[in-house]
Formats: C-alpha cells, sequence, structure tokens
C-alpha cells in the first residue's frame, strides 16, 4: 500500500517467523503474517492447528520462543495482554470479558471508570460521560440497541458482541484479534457481527479474524492465511481462492 506521497507505508502490524514451543510439543514453527491498515486477515485451520497459539503469542499472553512482532515497522515485545493493549493490539476471546450486571457504558468503563467531582463530597462515578461515550461509540459502529441503560445480559449473543468490539473502539484499538466472533450465533446475528467488521475496515482499522466457517471469511476477509499443524499451509487473496482450496490447504495432501 503507497501513501500519497508515494512511499511504501509499513504494514500495521508484521509477525516474522514466530515460533512458540511448550516443552517438547512445537506449536507453531516460523510463522509469518502482515496486517495492514482496513485490511480483514483471516486465520484458519482445524483443531489445534495453532490459531490459539498465533494469537496469545501476539497479544503479550505467551512470550514467542522465536521471531520477531513490528508494529508500524518498529520491533515491540509485549510482557502482557495490557502492554498489547496499550499498543492499540486488542483481543477479543470468545467469552467477550464482559460484565453482564453492567450497562455498555459500564462495560466499555469496566475498571477505568470515569470520575467526576461532587460538590462536597468525595468523587463519583460520572455515569453521563460513561452513557454519551457508550451512545457515541455504538453508533459510530452502526450498532443501535433500544435500551442503553439495560445490562448487557438483557442482550443477543450479536449485541454483546457489538460491545466488546465497542469497547475496543473506544480505547483506540488499531487491530482486533477477533478468535470465533460468529460461532455460536444464529444467521441473522453472524450477519450483524460481519457487517460490524466491515464498520472496523471502513475505520482503517486492521482485523485479525479467527474462524471455521467459510461463509464468514469469504464475507468479509482480503485474504486468509491457513494453519496446518503450527506451520504455514498457505496463504491467498480471498479474490482468488475458492473454499475447495482452502479446504484442501487446512486438510492437506
Ligand atoms: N499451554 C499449552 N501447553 C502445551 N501444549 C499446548 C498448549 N497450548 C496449545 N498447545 C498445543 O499446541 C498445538 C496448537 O494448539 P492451539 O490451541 O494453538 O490450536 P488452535 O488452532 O487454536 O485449535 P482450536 O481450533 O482447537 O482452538 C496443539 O497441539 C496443542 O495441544
Amino acid at each position: 500500500m503507497n501513501d500519497l506521497s508515494g512511499t511504501p507505508t509499513a504494514p500495521l502490524l508484521e509477525i516474522r517467523h514466530l515460533s512458540k514451543s511448550f516443552g517438547a510439543v512445537q506449536a507453531l514453527k516460523e510463522v509469518s503474517m502482515t496486517i495492514r491498515a482496513g485490511e480483514v486477515v483471516a486465520l484458519a485451520g482445524d483443531n489445534g492447528a495453532g490459531k490459539t497459539t498465533l494469537i496469545k503469542a501476539v497479544s503479550g499472553v505467551y512470550a514467542p520462543s522465536g521471531g520477531e512482532i513490528l508494529l508500524d515497522g518498529q520491533p515491540v515485545r509485549f510482557a502482557s495482554p495490557q502492554e498489547a493493549r496499550d499498543r492499540g493490539i486488542e483481543t477479543i476471546y470468545q467469552d467477550l470479558a464482559l460484565a453482564d450486571n453492567l450497562t455498555i457504558g459500564g462495560n466499555i468503563f469496566l475498571g477505568r471508570e470515569p470520575m467526576r467531582k461532587a460538590l462536597g463530597f468525595l468523587p463519583v462515578l460520572d455515569r453521563r460521560r460513561m452513557a454519551e461515550a457508550a451512545r457515541e461509540t455504538m453508533a459510530r459502529l452502526d450498532f443501535h440497541v433500544s435500551r442503553m441503560d439495560a445490562p448487557v445480559s438483557n442482550f443477543s449473543g450479536g449485541q454483546r458482541q457489538a460491545v466488546a468490539i465497542g469497547r475496543a473502539v473506544y480505547w483506540n484499538a488499531r487491530v482486533l484479534i477477533m478468535d470465533e466472533p460468529t460461532a455460536a450465533l444464529g444467521v441473522p446475528e453472524q450477519r450483524k457481527v460481519i457487517a460490524l467488521i466491515h464498520q472496523l475496515k471502513a475505520q482503517g482499522r486492521g482485523v485479525i479474524f479467527i474462524s471455521h466457517n467459510l461463509q464468514d471469511i469469504f464475507a468479509v476477509a482480503d485474504r486468509i492465511i491457513v494453519l496446518r499443524r503450527g506451520v504455514e499451509a498457505g496463504e491467498r487473496r480471498i479474490s482468488e481462492t475458492s473454499h475447495e482450496e482452502v479446504v484442501r490447504l487446512m486438510v492437506g495432501g
């Protein structure tokens, strides 16, 4: 990708020859991938292929055994998920890590609640600011729920996914790593989540999309990287491949 001056811009995130061993088990062997701004890269592979290990090695959960990670062209090492998050890399796992009893605003600000001074009293939770941020964030994602003041336990699976995405967006995530975001959702809800990922793309964020669902991958990804037993089995542009070819890469032979 070139900027207006014609000079090539560094990818948002670049993973070079990343490896990870657990004792004698080499879960990941020299896997490389790049994610550019506004690009959705799907990560696919059978159970045990190394997808979770890869995203955990990228997001500060595991220290890689080898290889490097570059953010905006600069080498980085994350000692924790918090460090990765502080640099704009947010991972959304299937459990979504939402507090069910709280509102959208409460979840966006979970653990970093804004306070306001109350005259003559101790600072109190700035509920108005939280509600406004929640409304604006969800509107930016073109996602509308009728009850902004309801606890998220009342929401559908797709709406809950939207809240987790909204939280990442509010805190300026530049790369979102999404682990099976459409699994366990009905078809209409899957479509809404795919629409949300299109919004993230339009906002110039990078997305790593882990999925077993080829239909979803073909609906939203620009490229696909297939892992098999810890190694890269192949990388394809979505416009230049087919379900059959991806399945062949996944199963080998
Ligand atoms: N903490 C660990 N200790 C030892 N081995 C591990 C550990 N985590 C993963 N592995 C092994 O690494 C390999 C890759 O596992 P990983 O969970 O990354 O695969 P995956 O592609 O995410 O699979 P799934 O789709 O089932 O989640 C597997 O052989 C797994 O048993």
